[in-house]
């Protein structure tokens, strides 16, 4: 059965904490009509006790009515439900301690969250459609004080409950075994929250929809706390390519839209970022040419035009073969023979060895002109 997994996007919340960011108005504007019309089901749009001017930002993403639902965060505290509930999101998420460590953090005892899950959760529930409560560091917590804190939610009232990764320590082996857990004592929908400590936050994110957890938090580009979170982009081409899941996105907007954080964040995509790394879709090694000029699905997981690429492109260097600069030099409609590029080979071997580097086209062109002015 093809199931339809509800994607989260916390860009302009979790996004915007990565250290020294900073989204303008308009950028958190542009972002979340993007963001909807990728088609992601919710956005968690901002922290409205941050500031007024979060809050007026929140109004103003909220008047532009996309087609998505809109939450604000908040602490587990009535002061934040009220500063969100002033900026009209259709939800909000409750985010309350969920290991001893952090209980301990906020001098609170394990009782605080029983009797503050009614109190705000009932409170929320007057102001807003959907309310969520979150587990803070979840995966620091046991089994049994989690399968509680989400009987007591659910009794409270919340609509889904958040597992938070909050410091990445999770792996595919114990989201399963957690999500396994938790579903057999509450039937509250569950939601994954991952951090990507130690860069399995895209596949925790994964695992938690195979695992039956409804939705799962994500952000553009991964951008987030430390080492960020799961990637929308990477997490949409796993679902896609996967074919249990039907998300309704639209994978094509996603170099655009991970453009557009990079440019508002001021933080560059790594040359290896999957998806959207400018080598996600460059070869140099002449096998893998030879044959993705054949057939561009031999040596790519999908074609660029999927994520909204151009075709792939040739790199000219060491590895290279003579397949591919023959298809260097077609590309640019100049036709060159088989034994030219042999010879054309050794130089920008040579040359490449030299300079610890792939060759620009000026350089592969000089080279020719250098192997042609020995044969005249
Ligand atoms: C894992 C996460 O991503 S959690 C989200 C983290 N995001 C942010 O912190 C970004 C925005 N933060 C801010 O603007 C500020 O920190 C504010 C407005 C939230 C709070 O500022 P301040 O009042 O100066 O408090 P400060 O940041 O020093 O300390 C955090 C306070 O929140 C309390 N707190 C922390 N987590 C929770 C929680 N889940 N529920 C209730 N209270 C909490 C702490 O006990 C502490 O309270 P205290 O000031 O009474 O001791
Ligand atoms: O919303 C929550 O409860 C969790 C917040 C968060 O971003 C995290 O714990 O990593």
């Amino acid at each position: 059965m093809i199931r339809k997994p509800w994607i989260i996007d916390t860009t302009l919340r979790d996004g915007e904490q990565a250290p020294g960011v900073v989204f303008s108005p308009h950028e958190k504007k542009r972002i979340a009509a993007m963001l909807a019309e990728t088609g992601v089901d919710e956005i968690e749009v901002g922290y409205p006790a941050i500031s007024a001017a979060e809050r007026k930002v929140i109004r103003e993403i909220v008047a532009m009515k996309l087609p998505v639902r809109l939450t604000s965060w908040s602490r587990a505290n009535m002061a934040d439900i009220e500063l969100a509930a002033e900026c009209g999101t259709d939800a909000v998420h409750i985010s309350f301690p969920a290991s001893r460590l952090y209980l301990e953090l906020i001098h609170k005892k394990d009782d605080w969250i029983q009797e503050q899950l009614h109190a705000l959760v009932s409170k929320a529930r007057e102001r807003f459609d959907f309310v969520s409560v979150g587990g803070q560091d979840a995966t620091r917590s046991s089994t049994d004080f989690l399968q509680r804190f989400m009987l007591d939610a659910e009794a409270a009232g919340a609509k889904r409950f958040r597992i938070a990764d909050t410091v990445g320590i999770a792996t595919p082996v114990s989201v399963m075994a957690l999500g396994a857990a938790l579903r057999q004592s509450s039937s509250l929908p569950l939601e994954f929250h991952a951090h990507n400590d130690l860069g399995m936050a895209t596949a925790n994110a994964f695992t938690a929809l195979n695992e039956g957890f409804e939705a799962v938090s994500v952000s553009v580009t991964g951008l987030g706390e430390r080492a960020g979170n799961a990637a929308l982009e990477e997490l949409a081409m796993a679902l896609a390519l996967n074919g249990d899941f039907d998300t309704h996105l639209d994978t094509s907007m996603l170099s655009r839209l991970c453009d557009a954080v990079a440019t508002a964040s001021g933080r560059a995509i790594q040359e290896q970022k999957p998806v959207v790394g400018r080598s996600a879709f460059q070869h140099e090694s002449g096998i893998h040419c030879a044959a993705l000029l054949q057939d561009p699905l031999s040596y790519q997981p999908f074609l660029p035009s999927r994520v909204g690429r151009s075709d792939f492109e040739i790199v000219i260097g060491k590895h290279s073969g003579t397949a591919a600069i023959i298809a260097h030099f077609n590309r640019r409609g100049i036709t060159i023979s088989k034994k030219e590029a042999r010879e054309l080979l050794d130089l920008i071997r040579s040359q490449s060895d030299r300079l610890k580097r792939a060759l620009r086209t000026d350089e592969i062109d000089a080279l020719r002109e250098q192997n042609s002015v020995k044969h005249a």
